[in-house]
C-alpha cells in the first residue's frame, strides 16, 4: 500500500552560490515549491543547476542573505543529514558492500531505526521499486535500471519531506530511461511528495515536470508548465534551448514579415523585428496559391507518426518542417509552405 508522504514546500529566497575560487555559480535566485509539486530545473551544462538542487539539499550554503526554507523552518544552516530529503544521483551513489535491501535500509539505519521496522520498511520501498527479487544481490550484480530503482527506494525509505534528483536518469539507454522516467512520475504522483528535478534534457523536463525552471548562466529565465515554456517562450535563450526552432530573417513591412522566400503573415510584431522564429510542427504543406514560403525539399527523415523535412532556399539555415502527411515528398521536390501566424516568436 502506497502512503501519501508528509511533504514540505521549498523556497529559496535570494539565494546565490559563490564557491571559494570566486565562481558566482547561482544568483540571487527566488524559488517557491508547493509541497507534492514536481519542479524540473532544466538549463545546459554550467548553468547552475547542480548549485542550486545542493543548496535545497543542504549540501552547499547560500551566500550570506540568502535563505532556504521547507515550510515555515529556516534550514539555511542545516547540514543535509537534518533536513530529512532523498537525494538521487546520476552516478547511483550505492554501497557496493551492501546488497540491495541493506542498501534501502542504510538511511533508517542511520537515524537509529530498529531491525524490525527498518526491514518492513525497505520491503515495502522495495515491492513499490519491484525490486523483490534482487533483496540478496550485491549492487554490482545489477543493470542501470535496477541500481537507480534501489538508489531511489533508499531515498524514500527515509520517509523524506522532499525527493531531489539530480540527473537521475542520464546514465541510462533512451529506452530504459523512458520506461523509468514514466515510472517515477506515476510514483511521484502517489506519493504527493515535493519533488525537485535537474536535468540538461528539455524532453525529460517536459514529461515530469508540473513546472520547469530554466535556468542560463546562473540564473533563472523563466518558469512556467511545460506547455508555457514551449509554447511561449520569454526569451530567445528558451525558445532555442527547448526543443527544435526555426529562424528566419526578414523585415516587417505593412504587418506582414517579409523574407527572401516570401512573406508570413503577423501582426503585433514590433517594426525593428530582424528575425521571427516558429516550431516544426507549426509548418504545414500548403497548395502553391495559399502558401506564405516556398522551398526545396534538401532531405526527409521518416520518424514513424511523422516525418522530418529539411528545407531549403528559404533562410540563411534550412527551415524543418515535422508533418503527419509529408510522406509523400522526396529531395529536390519544390514544397510550399504555410507557418501558422499565432505560432511565430519574435525577440
Ligand atoms: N566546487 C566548485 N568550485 C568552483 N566552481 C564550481 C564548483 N562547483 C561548480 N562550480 C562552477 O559553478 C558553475 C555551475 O555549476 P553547476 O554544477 O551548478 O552547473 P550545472 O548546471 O549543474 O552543470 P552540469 O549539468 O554540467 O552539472 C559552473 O561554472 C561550475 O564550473
Amino acid at each position: 500500500m502506497i502512503r501519501k508522504m508528509d511533504s514540505s514546500p521549498i523556497r529559496l529566497r535570494n539565494c546565490s552560490k559563490t564557491y571559494g575560487d570566486g565562481t558566482i555559480a547561482v544568483g540571487p535566485v527566488d524559488i517557491e515549491i508547493a509541497a507534492g509539486e514536481t519542479v524540473v530545473i532544466l538549463g545546459p551544462s554550467g548553468c547552475g543547476k547542480t548549485t542550486t538542487l545542493r543548496m535545497m539539499a543542504g549540501l552547499e550554503m547560500p551566500d550570506p542573505g540568502g535563505h532556504v526554507l521547507f515550510g515555515a523552518d529556516d534550514v539555511t544552516r542545516l547540514p543535509i543529514e537534518k533536513r530529512n530529503v532523498g537525494m538521487v544521483f546520476q552516478s547511483y551513489a550505492l554501497f557496493p558492500n551492501l546488497d540491495v535491501l541493506e542498501n534501502i535500509a542504510y538511511g533508517l539505519r542511520v537515524r537509529g531505526i530498529g531491525l524490525a521496522e527498518r526491514s518492513a520498511r525497505a520491503r515495502e520501498m522495495m515491492g513499490m521499486m519491484r525490486l523483490e527479487p534482487f533483496a540478496e544481490r550485491r549492487i554490482d550484480q545489477l543493470s542501470g535500471g535496477q541500481k537507480q530503482r534501489v538508489a531511489l527506494a533508499r531515498a524514500l525509505a527515509i520517509q523524506p519531506r522532499a525527493l531531489l534528483l539530480d540527473e537521475a536518469l542520464t546514465a541510462l539507454d533512451a529506452k530504459l530511461r523512458d520506461t523509468l522516467r514514466t515510472e517515477i512520475d506515476v510514483l511521484l504522483r502517489r506519493l504527493g511528495i515535493t519533488t525537485v528535478y535537474v536535468t540538461h534534457d528539455q524532453e525529460e523536463a517536459m514529461s515530469l515536470g508540473d513546472r520547469i525552471i530554466v535556468m542560463d548562466r546562473g540564473k533563472i529565465v523563466q518558469i512556467g508548465s511545460p506547455r508555457e515554456i514551449y509554447h511561449r517562450p520569454g526569451c530567445r535563450f528558451v525558445a532555442e534551448f527547448v526543443g527544435t526552432m526555426n529562424r528566419l530573417p526578414g523585415e516587417v513591412r505593412d504587418g506582414q514579415f517579409v523574407t527572401k522566400s516570401g512573406r508570413i503573415p503577423c501582426r503585433h510584431l514590433d517594426p525593428d523585428c530582424r528575425e521571427v522564429m516558429f516550431r516544426p510542427e507549426s509548418v504545414t504543406i500548403a497548395d502553391p496559391a495559399e502558401c506564405d514560403l516556398t522551398g526545396r525539399v534538401a532531405a526527409t527523415f521518416f520518424l514513424g507518426d511523422r516525418t522530418r523535412l529539411v528545407v531549403d532556399g528559404i533562410g540563411d539555415q534550412p527551415v524543418i518542417v515535422e508533418s503527419e502527411s509529408a510522406g509523400e515528398f522526396v529531395v529536390d521536390q519544390i514544397v510550399h509552405l504555410k507557418v501558422r501566424s499565432a505560432a511565430v516568436h519574435a525577440f
